[in-house]
């Protein structure tokens, strides 16, 4: 049902890795990549980093909450984040970091490139979360390319709209699911990502579950080393509702698990309305705007 795509025989244009790539993106909304360049071991050093990170005192992660400032880099707190409306603040804790720009780039005033937060501790947690993130933007825009030849346009189709990404990497933490949890409490409440696609990283513990189009929960695990690769709003409009942005959800449960998205955004001025349409929506904006509708500390700032 979610199709497996081999990240080099795409990269080769193999005919059945374009078939799956069409299946995942336009059926599903979602598909699995093996044999990226990102192998077992450099995923497992960065969700144990993460983890080391999680498991620290609440007062030391306190000293780069997130909270405390304007932008959304940094530790997030359990309940810092309502994805869903309809449901309470996620219980998941997270660590968010993003693409910095020097600071006098004109464009380093923008929320997207804010400057990142490192906490003290673990050791060493700075370098292996920057070397993971630059690895895995190029995997995500190999991917890209993969995806712009298997709906048709030049495989470099994406490559200069994500020049200064915006992307984020994100750390999620999920303790076991608590006692107190009723039905309006997630890990993370059914939600669509915002941007472009989401590689995502777990540790291999099964809870993410999927929304189907006949509105059954499908549940999607994954070994260290093979991604959940998954298509957001702004793909889905760029394209015209062909590649589609499908709710997905993690209730949690008996283990503690952890998840690395990595959210492939493009650069903040492109122009993200359906191709050929004539209108104009600028990705920037669109992002900004889900980040003030979903991280409760940004709730009701422009
Ligand atoms: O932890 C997961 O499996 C999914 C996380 C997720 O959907 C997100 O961070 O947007
Ligand atoms: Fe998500």
């Amino acid at each position: 049902m979610i199709p497996k795509v081999d990240a080099a025989a795409l990269a080769r244009g193999d005919a059945q890795a374009m078939d799956h790539v069409r299946t995942g993106a336009f059926d599903t909304g979602f598909l699995l990549l093996e044999n990226t360049a990102l192998g077992q071991a450099a995923v497992a050093r960065v969700i144990e980093t993460y983890r080391a990170f999680f498991h620290l005192p609440p007062a030391l992660k306190a000293k780069v909450d997130m909270a405390a400032t304007g932008s959304n880099r940094g530790w997030g707190a359990a309940q810092s984040e309502q994805v869903d409306p309809m449901s309470n603040p996620d219980y998941k804790e997270f660590f968010d970091c993003g693409v910095t720009l020097a600071q006098d780039d004109p464009l380093a005033q923008l929320q997207f490139y804010a400057p990142n937060r490192w906490p003290e501790a673990p050791a060493g947690f700075r370098d292996v979360i920057e070397a993971y993130f630059d690895a895995a933007c190029r995997v995500a825009l190999a991917l890209l390319s993969g995806i712009a030849r298997a709906i048709g346009e030049d495989g470099d189709y994406f490559a200069d709209k994500f020049a200064q990404p915006m992307a984020l990497l994100r750390g999620n933490y999920y303790p076991a699911r608590p006692g107190w949890a009723g039905d309006k409490d997630f890990g993370i409440a059914p939600h669509t990502d915002y941007g472009c696609l989401t590689l995502l990283a777990t540790d291999g513990q099964p809870g993410l579950e999927v929304a189907l189009r006949d509105g059954s929960w499908h549940p999607v695990q994954a070994d260290p080393g093979v991604f959940v690769v998954n298509f957001g709003e702004m793909l889905e409009m760029w394209s015209n509702g062909r590649v589609r942005a499908t709710l997905h959800r993690v209730l949690g449960g008996p283990e503690e698990r952890i998840s690395v998205p990595l959210f492939f955004n493009p650069t903040h001025d492109t122009n993200v309305a359906p191709i050929g349409s004539g209108k104009v929506i600028l990705a920037g904006d669109h992002l900004s705007r889900r980040y003030t509708e979903t991280y409760v500390h940004l709730h009701g700032q422009d």
